[in-house]
């Protein structure tokens, strides 16, 4: 009997909504979501995770459904799906796609959070670990606002975005919430050297004032906690804060050190 009804919570979404995410008596998911600036390290980090922690399920920023936007259902005439691409519509002309842009990041955001969670991960033991690059969350209180702060997003496109946002994720609740977040922190100069190292063609008019401006936006919500936040669960989210200046790519001693700071992190969530 008590298995039928684990079974049935962790097949269905019921899984969701309970307030602490109970899987089973000892059992909990745990959200969390990794955030830092571009180009500081974030999915580098989230295969580093994977690969040491394989019963996680870490889910990467959506970045080529947004290079890679249909716009039309491939036919019988034309085979070859049509797309667009959002980034570099938004990076060569902010004013007016940023929007846009926002809109669509947000919903595919939104999606990856509401994504069911695999078997795999149902049948961990110990508990279930979810990781997501970026959220709802850092669409809104990084990206967004600082679109709004440089005047590529105006006034009442600010106020449509907030609303609808704002809506979303109170009606989903605590399917959305994150139960804590990792900070990848390192100086805008070292992320402008890594976007170039990195070389992705549209991000190449990217300038290090842009990277201080979102530095600052991550300072502001995540340590000095200054940003106006609308949601109360998310003004408790503890945050882990790590170091992402040192090069960990090589450095197997550097990666098992902050590999043990979210472990530990985890475990006191
Ligand atoms: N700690 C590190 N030390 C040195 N180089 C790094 C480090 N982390 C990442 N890199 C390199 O920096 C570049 C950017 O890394 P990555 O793509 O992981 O950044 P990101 O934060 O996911 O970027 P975005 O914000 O665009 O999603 C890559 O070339 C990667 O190899
Ligand atoms: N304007 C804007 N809003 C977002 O929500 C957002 N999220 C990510 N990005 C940019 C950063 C990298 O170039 C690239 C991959 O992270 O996409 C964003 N840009």
């Amino acid at each position: 009997m008590i298995i039928k009804t684990a079974k049935r919570l962790l097949s269905s979404s019921a899984l969701f909504c309970s307030p602490r995410n109970l899987m089973s008596t000892n059992n909990y998911i745990k959200r969390v979501s990794i955030e830092g600036n571009i180009a500081v390290g974030k999915s580098t980090f989230a295969r580093l995770l994977q690969n040491a922690c394989p019963d996680w399920d870490v889910i990467a920023e959506p970045v080529s459904k947004w290079q890679n936007v249909d716009q039309t259902p491939p036919t019988a005439s034309s085979p070859q799906p049509c797309t667009s691409n959002l980034l570099e519509m938004m990076y060569r002309d902010p004013k007016r796609w940023s929007y846009t842009f926002q809109s669509f990041s947000c919903m595919s955001r939104l999606r990856t959070q509401l994504q069911p969670l695999p078997d795999t991960l149902l049948r961990s033991r110990g508990g279930a670990v979810r990781v997501y690059e970026r959220s709802v969350y850092s669409d809104r209180y990084i990206f967004a606002l600082n679109m709004f702060a440089l005047g590529c997003i105006n006034s009442t496109e600010w106020a449509v975005y907030q609303d609808w946002h704002s809506f979303l994720i109170e009606q989903f609740g605590h399917r959305v919430q994150l139960e804590g977040i990792i900070y990848l922190r390192a100086s805008p100069q070292m992320c402008l050297e890594r976007l170039n190292r990195r070389a992705r063609v549209e991000e190449q008019e990217i300038e290090l004032d842009y990277l201080e401006k979102l530095h600052t936006r991550h300072e502001d919500w995540l340590i000095n906690k200054t940003t106006t936040l609308h949601f109360e669960q998310l003004m408790k989210v503890p945050v882990l804060v790590l170091d992402a200046e040192v090069a960990f790519e090589q450095n197997p001693e550097v990666q098992d050190c902050l590999l043990s700071k979210v472990r530990d992190f985890l475990s006191q969530l």
